[in-house]
């Protein structure tokens, strides 16, 4: 096995190993990948602004989630047969999360079982309900997966919560219009997602989206974000932007590939890694540490005569 020192390495080894057509099903995003790119150019836009001479000896970078405690603030976003990456599929991704003690997603379009999962021990889980919704509990989530299809409206976040008490995510939120919305509807948090920009093509990268949603959220729900994280540093990034955490999509499923369970516990330990490093060399020794003030965006660069 080669020797792996980020992230990014593993889509290149799963290219090699992939029949091209799950390769290409995994990496595309949608017609001319405008958004895809700009999901990771937008993170190479945003700069540091770091502090010096602060005692980081110590760093914690543990949080919680809808009361669950995690260890990292970097998730497992939900993606389509993972059997066809590996063939323990969503099992090995539930292993490599529960070890790194961080939530996973299984998708509504998994390869397998919410009980499988589950089998596998322990571990803190979102089940997709639809895509755009998820919620924590196990034996729920595969009813409703029945019972909703593509009219899915912001009417039925509201009956979602008549035939469960559980938190409900509402993910694919961009603007702060559907900000106000999922707040209205009862949404227990967001998530700012283009989907990996497998949908809209020419929607902006979610890290450019990400602070209008907060702004508008003004703390009355978490706001997560998932979409081109690779580094550590993007994840320092969205966090000082206001997110609450990160989830990850394809890094999951090319680890997957090249070397299954332990792939993916390489991936979360390289980006714990990297986010620790970030937060020392930042002068950050929590999450909460993390500011706006330690990042210059595009925004911050607009000459105040043109506002
Ligand atoms: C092959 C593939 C399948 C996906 N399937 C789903 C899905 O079933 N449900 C969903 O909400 N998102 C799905 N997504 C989107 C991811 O959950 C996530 O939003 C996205 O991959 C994050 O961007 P990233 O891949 O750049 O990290 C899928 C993504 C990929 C690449």
């Amino acid at each position: 096995m080669e020797l792996i020192t980020n992230v990014s390495e593993y889509e290149r080894l799963a290219k090699e190993r992939l029949p091209k057509m799950v390769y290409d099903y995994y990496a595309s995003g949608a017609e001319d990948q405008w958004t895809l790119k700009e999901n990771r150019e937008a993170f190479s836009r945003i700069l540091f602004r770091p502090r010096i001479l602060v005692d980081v000896s110590h760093i914690d970078m543990a949080t919680n989630v809808l009361g669950f405690n995690i260890s990292m603030p970097i998730m497992i976003a939900p993606s389509a047969m993972q059997k066809m990456a590996h063939p323990e599929g969503e099992l090995a991704t539930a292993r490599a999360a529960a070890a790194a003690g961080t939530a996973m997603t299984l998708s509504s379009w998994a390869t397998s079982s919410v009980e499988e999962v589950n089998s596998v021990g322990p571990g803190i889980r979102f089940f997709q309900l639809y895509v755009g919704f998820m919620t924590n509990d196990s034996g729920l989530a595969s009813y409703v997966a029945s019972q909703v299809d593509r009219s899915l409206s912001w009417k039925d976040v509201k009956w979602l919560q008549t035939i469960t008490s559980l938190p409900i995510l509402v993910k694919g939120v961009v603007t702060a219009e559907d900000t106000r919305l999922a707040i209205e509807y009862g949404a227990a948090g967001i998530i700012v997602s283009n989907h990996g920009a497998r949908q809209l093509d020419y929607v902006p990268a979610t890290i450019s989206c990400l602070e209008e949603v907060v702004r508008e959220a003004k703390g009355r729900l978490p706001v997560f974000l998932d979409g081109g994280v690779r580094r550590g540093t993007d994840v320092f990034k969205a966090l000082a932007l206001g997110a609450s955490g990160v989830f990850i999509g394809r890094p999951v499923l090319f680890s997957l590939a090249v070397d299954g369970e332990a792939g993916v516990r390489k991936v979360l330990q390289m980006l714990r890694d990297e986010l620790e490093l970030t937060m020392a060399l930042s002068g950050c020794t929590s999450l909460r540490e993390i500011t706006r003030s330690h990042v210059i965006t595009d925004s911050d660069r607009i000459p105040r005569s043109r506002l």
